[in-house]
């Protein structure tokens, strides 16, 4: 059940204007509802705008293996209903994948068939509370066997269902949905009263299909065992997923979207109620009904938002857009709090803790409160963020990364983008930013002499990756000032001939060889001057401008080593795994002494040491990309661990975080 999934980095590129219009694909909530009811309906449903989403399909397979004949009619569904009592037992488990609604609403249907059947789901489901359907289901009758709570869920044989008046200690439109179609097979009423309106497409949809239902302000009563009748329904345009082109648009500096026919149902519009307060120049246009749910285009305008205090009474309408809105609330004048929000912490992922943790990576002032968060607004840093296999954070993740040119952001995680919103990515190149798959980095960074080198080369060959020694690019400058005689406080000068510099690193063995003007230089450039010199003319910004794309060329399929001083603060800062080699400056002198004694060079450890210290306090009080560790580095102390120990707590990082 628990998948490992291979390194999957995405990045979206910023896009100078955003403007036209988008179609977001069909409701999720919805398509589940309406193929799970066309199923147990008497005669044909058929559904356009159908999600085909991961989540979705795996409803629709397990209705399929229930017995229900289920077609396509080109971009239709056509469900040939089977009536409340024609279900059929599955042939084995029925795998629901990442989908909570699935799992919680068909634990109704199955706890009421008279055939015994198990609910699996994917790593992340089997962790999700199952007991807030367990409970009411069992006090209907149900007899449902599960491990603490959670999947997989096995149901055995029912015998008849009693009708029950359940008061949900929580506002959940999925809970109230799986008693509500456990319901449909009690004799007599099944009640369900909630603290707080959830999501209502489940009773709009049982009225639609002829169930007698009444709706009492938070109360809902379903009349057991009615005759379903198939029905047409056009499923209209998501909210959950027109709320990430939202917070694009709005928080974008020149955007003007239109987004076509959203769902706006008020159980649902917490998003665009939240925008709206937020300052957000959001506007609903032609507004109408469709198949019972109320749809209307939504016009995006670029806005200045504002911090503002989120009223809990919006939260139920706005569950599944919190992670967007914490983005939203990253890039807003002033400071956002949301509390009451704790259910947020029992989603895919804990939304709480990943998109706090997300921020404070890319530079947000933020921090988590047990039931929410508070977010001050400022400009968000470039990064890699994690967005740990939660379809929303990650999609939440990669448009914050695409609203400012500066900002270079990478997003781990986003496998399960496809579970809710598989068109994604094609809609935002469409809008025309780019997406790329960025090659995977791994820095290494730390002070003279610590083992950046050694390491680098023997985990690039241990991987089978790239090597970048940026210390000989900085150093072949230093040659070349040297044995030209430039000026190295000209900073001009040094940079034109950091621009000209006629540099090139020729595979040779496990080894380069590298060319300056032509002649190899390893042996010139190992030297301690040049690394003197090198020191003296890395602090100058124009110096260090002209050698960064030079750098960034490294960064090339299967992936890249990138040893230096700034590799993972400025060259890659986006790069999955960032280590900063440390050791003491007495250690390190007497290794160089080490080194240079089996070179035959002769030199006292006293002076060694000397120079060691002058160049780590160049290096790390300089003003342009000082030597310090990037804020999500793995600094690990050196002086006490040899080669092969330093390569093994590297190797484990690499396992962690970059799962090649
Ligand atoms: N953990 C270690 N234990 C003992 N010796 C080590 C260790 N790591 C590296 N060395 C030795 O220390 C010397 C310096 O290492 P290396 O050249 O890799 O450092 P560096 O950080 O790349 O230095 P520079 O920044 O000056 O290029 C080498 O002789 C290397 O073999
Ligand atoms: N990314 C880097 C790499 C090096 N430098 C400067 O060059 C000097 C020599 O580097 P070595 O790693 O080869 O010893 C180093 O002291 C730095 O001043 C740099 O600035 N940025």
């Amino acid at each position: 059940m628990a998948e490992k999934h291979p390194l999957d980095l995405h990045s979206l590129t910023f896009t100078g204007q955003l403007s036209g219009r988008c179609k977001i694909p069909g409701d999720k909530s919805i398509s589940h509802r309406s193929v799970i009811l066309g199923s147990l309906a008497e005669g044909e449903t058929r559904i356009s705008g159908f999600l085909r989403s991961e989540d979705c399909l795996a409803t629709l397979n397990i209705m399929r293996q229930l017995g229900v004949n289920i077609v396509e009619d080109g971009d239709d569904l056509v469900v040939t209903g089977v009536g409340l009592h024609g279900l059929q037992p599955p042939a084995g488990h029925l795998d629901c994948g990442n989908a909570g609604t699935a799992m919680r609403l068909l634990s109704g249907l199955l706890a009421a068939q008279r055939f015994s059947s198990t609910l699996v789901g994917d790593e992340s489901l089997s962790g999700r509370p199952m007991g807030r359907v367990i409970t009411p289901l069992t006090q209907m009758g149900a007899q449902i066997k599960s491990d603490e709570h959670t999947a997989p869920l096995e149901f055995s044989p029912s015998i008849q269902m009693k009708a029950i008046d359940y008061h949900s200690p929580i506002a959940s439109a999925q809970v109230k949905s799986a008693v509500l179609l456990a319901g449909l097979y009690a004799d007599g009423v099944t009640t369900v009263t909630e603290p707080n309106k959830s999501r209502d497409h489940t009773e709009t949809m049982l009225k639609g299909f002829g169930c007698n239902l009444q709706v009492d302000g938070l109360k809902v009563s379903v009349h057991g065992q009615p005759h379903l009748r198939g029905q047409a329904i056009k499923v209209p345009a998501d909210v959950s997923s027109a709320a990430f082109f939202m917070v694009l648009g709005l928080c974008h500096p020149d955007a003007d979207l239109l987004l076509e026919n959203v769902n706006i149902n008020p159980t649902r519009d917490g998003v665009i109620k939240i925008l709206q307060a937020m300052g957000g120049r959001l506007s609903l246009e032609n507004p109408r009904t469709e198949a019972g749910e109320a749809v209307a285009d939504v016009r995006i305008q670029s806005s200045q938002l504002r911090g503002i205090d989120i009223p809990e009474a919006l939260i139920p309408s706005a569950i599944d857009e919190f992670p967007v809105l914490f983005i939203a609330a990253a890039l807003a004048n002033g400071t956002t709090r949301l509390t009451g929000a704790e259910e947020l912490r029992h989603k895919e992922s804990d939304r709480i803790t990943v998109m706090i943790k997300g921020l404070q990576l890319l530079g947000v002032d933020c921090k988590e409160l047990p039931d929410g968060a508070e977010i001050t607004g400022g400009p968000l840093h470039s990064g890699m963020v994690d967005g740990h296999g939660d379809h929303r954070c990650a999609m939440s993740f990669l448009l914050a990364g695409a609203l400012r040119p500066e900002v270079d952001t990478v997003v781990r995680g986003c496998h399960n983008i496809d579970t809710s919103f598989p068109e994604f990515f094609t809609l935002v190149e469409q809008l025309g930013m780019r997406h790329q798959q960025p090659v995977p980095v791994v820095t290494i960074d730390g002070p003279s002499g610590v083992g950046k080198g050694t390491t680098s080369a023997l985990l690039a060959a241990r991987l089978g990756w790239h090597l970048l020694d940026s210390g000989a690019i900085y150093r072949s400058l230093a040659l070349k000032v040297m044995n030209d005689d430039l000026d190295p406080a000209n900073e001009a000068q040094l940079a034109e001939a950091a621009k000209a510099l006629r540099l090139s690193f020729q595979a040779d063995g496990q080894h380069a060889r590298i060319l300056l003007d032509g002649q190899q230089v390893n042996d010139q450039l190992r030297s301690e001057a040049c690394g003197d010199m090198a020191s003296q003319v890395a602090p100058i910004a124009a110096v260090r401008q002209a050698l960064l794309q030079r750098q960034k060329a490294f960064q090339q399929p299967p992936g890249l080593v990138a040893d230096g001083r700034d590799m993972g603060t400025v060259v890659f800062k986006s790069a999955p795994l960032k280590v900063f080699l440390t050791a003491n400056a007495e250690e390190r002198a007497k290794r160089r002494h080490k080194q240079l004694k089996e070179k035959g060079v002769d030199v006292k450890i006293r002076d060694l040491l000397r120079d060691i210290e002058a160049r780590d306090h160049r290096d790390s009080t300089r003003k342009v990309a000082p030597l310090v560790p990037a804020m999500d580095a793995h600094v690990i102390d050196t002086s006490d661990l040899s080669i092969e120990e330093v390569l093994a707590q590297i190797m484990n990082l690499v396992g962690q975080h970059v799962k090649v």
